[in-house]
């Protein structure tokens, strides 16, 4: 049976303007999450991995703004449209939450210091849901206990500064899926959290997508990770993605030079101690005044007079695609009967 799609994006674009400078942050992207999938988007910090998310649920600060693609979510063989919908319209706001939850860096982000860890489980509860108080109290401590908060009726009284980073992670992560929302969003969720809490948290999200059946978009960039979590990976490099495919594909046999460079920048455990990491050389371009060509080719071994000119997507061959001209002669042609035809070597 072919994979279901939850969530299709097309040739998104998203700017940010301030006085006559302008930022293609998100600059023509186009991917699909399956369902009950994770999609992991990497890159260095800048790419447009947290603006991409944003875009999806209409979160943008007041100078972004989408000025070009679609964002479609199929719930049930239903297609809605969210780049469609108003920002702050009825329709969005329920999107946001009941089908599309989200946790972030920092947990302090999504909790209020203010109120009972409770009172705000509760609170988003009762806006997405018909029912009772009561039935909602019953709720969130169910979703606390389960994901591993002890006597979670009592900790419901706290308030966030009462819990531990790993804790207020997991206050999140119930915030996030308490309405059972079908897609998953989580930015960088374990980057504030040591190493242990991290597992602890990777792992809960591993079991939440097999409990629920949820959808995930996994934003990092830390390359451990996503090899851990993401079953398809998208690496982001100036507001474009420079290469897409299986995590392993990508991983193990990676066609961009800033995809390899990448790689050959995270140490591992049991590394040769005399073994110098790569970093990668030089620094993004600027991102209001971008080259025309590929944004990469200043800092890439492989750059040539071709690069002026941005390359296209040349796909590989099982849903790997790679936009660097390295690629040209070797890419798979899909012919109308659907069969893979081999151009060049
Ligand atoms: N509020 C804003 N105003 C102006 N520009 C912004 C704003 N937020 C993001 N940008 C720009 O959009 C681009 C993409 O930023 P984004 O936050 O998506 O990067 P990122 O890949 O998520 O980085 P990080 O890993 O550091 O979170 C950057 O060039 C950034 O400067």
């Amino acid at each position: 049976m072919s994979e279901q799609t939850i969530l299709k994006v097309k040739n998104l674009q998203t700017q940010f303007t301030s006085g006559n400078k302008t930022v293609n942050a998100v600059n023509n992207v186009s991917f699909s999450l399956k369902s009950k999938k994770t999609l992991g988007i990497v890159g260095e910090s800048g790419c447009g991995k947290s603006v991409t998310v944003h875009s999806i649920t209409q979160l943008l600060p007041p100078l972004g703004k989408i000025t070009d693609g679609k964002v479609t979510y199929i719930k049930n063989g239903n297609e809605i449209e969210l780049s469609g919908l108003k920002k702050q319209g009825r329709q969005m706001r329920s999107i946001r939450g009941k089908e599309i939850g989200m946790i972030f860096q920092d947990p302090n982000t999504s909790l209020n210091p203010v109120y009972t860890i409770g009172n705000q489980i509760v609170e988003n509860i009762l806006q997405h849901e018909k029912i009772t108080k009561k039935h909602a109290i019953e709720k969130a401590a169910d979703m606390l206990n389960s994901l591993g908060i002890p006597m979670a009726h009592t900790r419901m009284n706290d308030y966030p500064h009462q819990f531990s980073g790993g804790m207020k992670q997991r206050v999140g992560i119930a915030m996030a899926m308490v309405s059972n929302p079908s897609i998953l969003i989580a930015d960088e969720p374990t980057t504030a959290l040591d190493v242990t809490i991290q597992s602890q948290i990777l792992e809960l999200m591993k079991r939440i997508q097999e409990d629920y059946g949820t959808s995930i978009i996994f934003i990092t960039h830390n390359l451990g990770i996503v090899a851990n979590m993401a079953d398809e990976l998208a690496v982001m490099y100036m507001g474009k993605i420079v290469e897409y495919g299986s995590t392993r594909q990508v991983l193990t046999s990676p066609k961009h030079p800033y995809t390899e460079a990448l790689l050959q920048s995270v140490p591992f455990v049991g590394m040769d101690k005399e073994k110098r990491l790569k970093s990668i050389k030089g620094s993004t371009p600027d991102p209001s005044s971008l080259p025309e060509g590929c944004s990469f080719a200043s800092r890439c071994e492989f750059a040539t007079e071709e690069c002026k000119v941005f390359p296209n997507e040349f796909h590989l061959g099982d849903g790997h695609h790679v936009k660097c001209w390295l690629y040209k002669d070797k890419e798979v042609s899909i012919k109308k009967d659907g069969k893979r035809d081999k151009i060049g070597n």
